[in-house]
């Protein structure tokens, strides 16, 4: 069996994965990286980028609907097929594009399945690979229910990849990707129901905001089946039925599960390297080495404490590989990480959640921003943001449910890393009138 060695061999190209080997070639580094499916994963083919090309049109929509009151005439229509060819002009070359990067930067590249033989050597259909140090970065895939008939829900893949939208669909979760879903899906005109194990939505999120959130999205038309434990999926003809363990039943065209995800470990054979899992996750310690010397692991794989993001994964990415070249000694470091759920409208936080806020002694205000002329000149029919400050006037935390909430946040992220109190946001200027002027307002009136 062929063999070939490199200095540091990397497993999955995501964000985790490629700016890991992109970091080790560019200091001198052999490298290879190993993918089974699409180059460049979760994000840019079935992830962050294509919901947000889909989103563009029908943000535009939902904006204009809006403005109606203020002087906007005629009617807007979304076409899903069109849409989704728009989307896939831009998911298309993605993979094509990644290997195309790889090629420039001299990094090697191998397609097909990875798995380990032993600490230092990992197998590849009729190949084996050796490296001095592997990174494991195989990201997640969605978790499923553990009922008869899962197999009839399909996933954030088929989601992001429907040709046609159906009339009527159902969500299991209320999590990410079930309540952005459920926006895009409302939005073309799609019945849509979303089935909960309890009663809250986004429950990492604060639940003043994320109430709010579920009442716009019922004023929408969307269905919260609350407390609905599935026990069961069938079919029936062309529908799929899931039922409850007290006998409700929910009908639709197509059903989404979106419970989560777990660890895509199954097939590395972790064992014969010594590596251990949590769950489906890789163990990992403060350097992002798992329970084998050699072997570190990176991105959404993990069991870090930290949200399984791309600018997560990417920084851990980057961490990993500056620690094999001993350039960063100190143990992984994330500064404050901004979380946006982009729903109608987006909701943004960052730091100390206002939820526990005031129980660990620190200060939150509240702001309606709907009559603030940045929200106001576009009807915004909600607007709101919490502000967290410690006993210093500092800012440690912010949420903020509006439809530039994603940018806001940015801002406010910035401020919690800088550590900024109300004389340092005085002496900073933002172009007026724009979402950054709003910031000197915002943080000026909480810090008063
Ligand atoms: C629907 C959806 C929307 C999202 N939206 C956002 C967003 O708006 N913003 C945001 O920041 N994050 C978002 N995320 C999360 C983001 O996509 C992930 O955090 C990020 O992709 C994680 O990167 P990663 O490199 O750790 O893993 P991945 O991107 O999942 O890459 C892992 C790669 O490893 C490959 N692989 C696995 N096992 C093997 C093996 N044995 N051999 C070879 N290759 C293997 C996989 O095929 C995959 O390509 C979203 C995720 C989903 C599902
Ligand atoms: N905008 C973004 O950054 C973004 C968008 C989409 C996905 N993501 C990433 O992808 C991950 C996965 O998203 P997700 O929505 O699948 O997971 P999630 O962890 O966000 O939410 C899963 C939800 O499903 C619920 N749930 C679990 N079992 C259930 C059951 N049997 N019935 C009903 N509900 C059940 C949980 O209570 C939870 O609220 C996210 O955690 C995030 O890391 C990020």
């Amino acid at each position: 069996m062929m063999n070939e060695h490199f200095d540091v061999g990397i497993i999955g190209s995501g964000p985790a994965g490629l700016s890991a080997a992109f970091a080790l070639k560019a200091a001198g580094k052999s490298v290879v990286i190993i993918e089974e499916y699409l180059w460049g994963g979760t994000c840019p083919n079935y992830g962050c980028d294509p919901k947000k090309m889909l989103l563009g049109a029908v943000e535009a929509k939902q904006q204009a609907e809006q403005l109606v009151p203020a002087g906007l005439t005629g009617s807007l229509d979304l076409d899903w097929s069109v849409l989704m060819r728009h989307k896939m002009a831009f998911t298309e070359p993605v993979a094509a594009r990644k290997i195309v990067g790889l090629d420039e930067a001299g990094i090697i590249h191998r397609y097909g399945h990875a798995s380990f033989i032993d600490n230092q050597t990992v197998k590849l259909s009729e190949q084996t690979i050796t490296a001095n140090n592997w990174v494991i970065a195989t990201g997640t895939q969605p978790a499923r229910l553990d009922v008869p008939g899962d197999q009839y829900l399909l996933d954030n893949e088929d989601f992001l990849n429907l040709t046609t939208m159906p009339a009527e669909i159902v969500l299991v979760g209320g999590g990410f990707i079930a309540i952005e879903f459920a926006n895009l899906a409302a939005a073309v005109g799609t019945k849509v129901h979303i089935i909960l194990k309890g009663t809250a939505i986004l429950t990492e999120f604060d639940q003043t905001l994320t109430q709010k959130l579920k009442q716009a999205m019922q004023a929408k038309g969307i269905t919260f089946h609350d407390n609905f434990m599935t026990q069961a999926v069938q079919k029936q003809g062309q529908r799929i039925e899931l039922l409850a363990n007290d006998g409700r039943i929910v009908s639709a065209d197509s059903g989404f599960v979106a419970i989560g995800r777990r660890g895509n470990t199954d097939a590395l054979n972790l064992a014969a390297a010594n590596v251990e899992l949590t769950d489906s996750l890789v163990k990992v310690d403060g350097y992002l080495k798992t329970t084998a010397d050699n072997i570190y692991a990176a991105g959404d794989v993990t069991n870090l404490a930290v949200p399984k993001l791309t600018p997560t994964a990417s920084t851990q990415g980057r961490y990993v590989a500056q620690h094999i070249l001993g350039l960063n000694t100190e143990q992984i470091h994330f500064p404050a990480t901004p979380v946006v759920v982009f729903g109608a409208p987006k909701l943004a936080q960052v730091g100390v959640n206002p939820d526990i806020a005031i129980e660990q002694g620190y200060q939150v205000t509240e702001f309606d921003m709907t009559r603030w002329m940045g929200y106001y000149r576009n009807l915004e029919p909600l607007a709101q943001a919490h502000i967290v400050l410690n006993e210093s006037g500092v800012i440690v935390g912010a949420s903020v449910l509006a439809s530039h909430a994603d940018e806001l946040i940015n801002y406010l992220t910035v401020a919690i890393n800088r550590r900024q109190n109300q004389k340092d946001l005085r002496s900073e200027m933002y172009a007026y009138p724009s979402l950054g002027s709003d910031i000197t307002t915002f943080l000026g009136a909480a810090m008063d």
